[in-house]
């Protein structure tokens, strides 16, 4: 799904990668370049040197939802509905099914009560489900998720993960600092000082990570 070539982006270095998974998370640890490799994938930026394509595709022609790791920051509307609702208007989606596919994609999270809310009256937990409802709802070809998760209870992290798993249709790649949830990914890239380190699946990742804080604690206590 992901192919990166001859990629060099701040601390980023990706000489060659071809992921092809559904789910793909990454994880690394703070300043290791996760999230200059998620802008990346999100066409938020073009690499300084090399190529990144979704599917084949510039990411910029790949219909892509994304939420960043401080949602507040990215949040347009005053109003909770017409957050959802911003990337279905910039596309011309009439105003009826529009209407339809926020209260549907509100109802799929739970969070239908937050609708009439001002969006500068949530909690952080709140404002990160806004954002994945905002990208979700324009039915993206990839969901790009950078600490989505840490804002969330587990009710809440349990939603946002049965909402990808109700649209098989969806790639998702997801930063996380959640070793439990990253082992449930189809593909894992461990990121270290702007390199990716690992690429596999959970147990060929995890098994170079015994000796650190990213091995999955469920993992360590079922002693894997
Ligand atoms: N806009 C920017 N300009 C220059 N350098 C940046 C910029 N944004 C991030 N960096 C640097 O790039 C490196 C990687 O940052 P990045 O945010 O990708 O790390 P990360 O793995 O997501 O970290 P964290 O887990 O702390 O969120 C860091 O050293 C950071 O200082």
């Amino acid at each position: 799904m992901i192919r990166c070539t001859g990629v060099r982006h701040r601390r980023l270095t990706i000489p060659s990668l071809a992921a092809n998974a559904r789910q793909i998370a990454v994880i690394g640890p703070n300043g290791a370049g996760k999230t200059t490799f998620l802008g990346l994938c999100a066409g938020m930026e073009e690499p300084n040197k090399g190529e990144v394509t979704l599917f084949g595709r510039k990411p910029s022609e790949v219909r892509i939802g994304w939420v960043g790791e401080f949602p507040d920051r990215t949040m347009l509307f005053s109003r909770v509905y017409d957050e959802i609702a911003s990337s279905l208007r910039f596309r011309h989606v009439s105003c009826r099914e529009s209407d339809t596919r926020v209260h549907e994609t509100a109802a799929l999270l739970g969070i239908e009560g937050l609708l009439p809310k001002a969006t500068d009256e949530l909690s952080g937990g709140e404002k990160a489900l806004v954002a994945f409802a905002a990208a979700l709802v324009h039915d993206p070809e990839v969901l790009i998720l950078d600490e989505v998760d840490s804002h969330l209870d587990e009710e809440a992290g349990r939603r946002v993960a049965d909402a990808i798993k109700s649209r098989p249709g969806v790639s998702v790649i997801a930063c996380t600092q959640n070793m439990d949830t990253a082992a449930e990914a189809d593909l894992l890239l461990y990121i270290e000082e702007g390199c990716i380190r690992h690429a596999g699946t959970a147990e060929e990742v995890f098994e170079h990570l015994k000796e650190t804080c990213f091995y999955p604690a469920v993992w360590r206590v079922r002693g894997c």
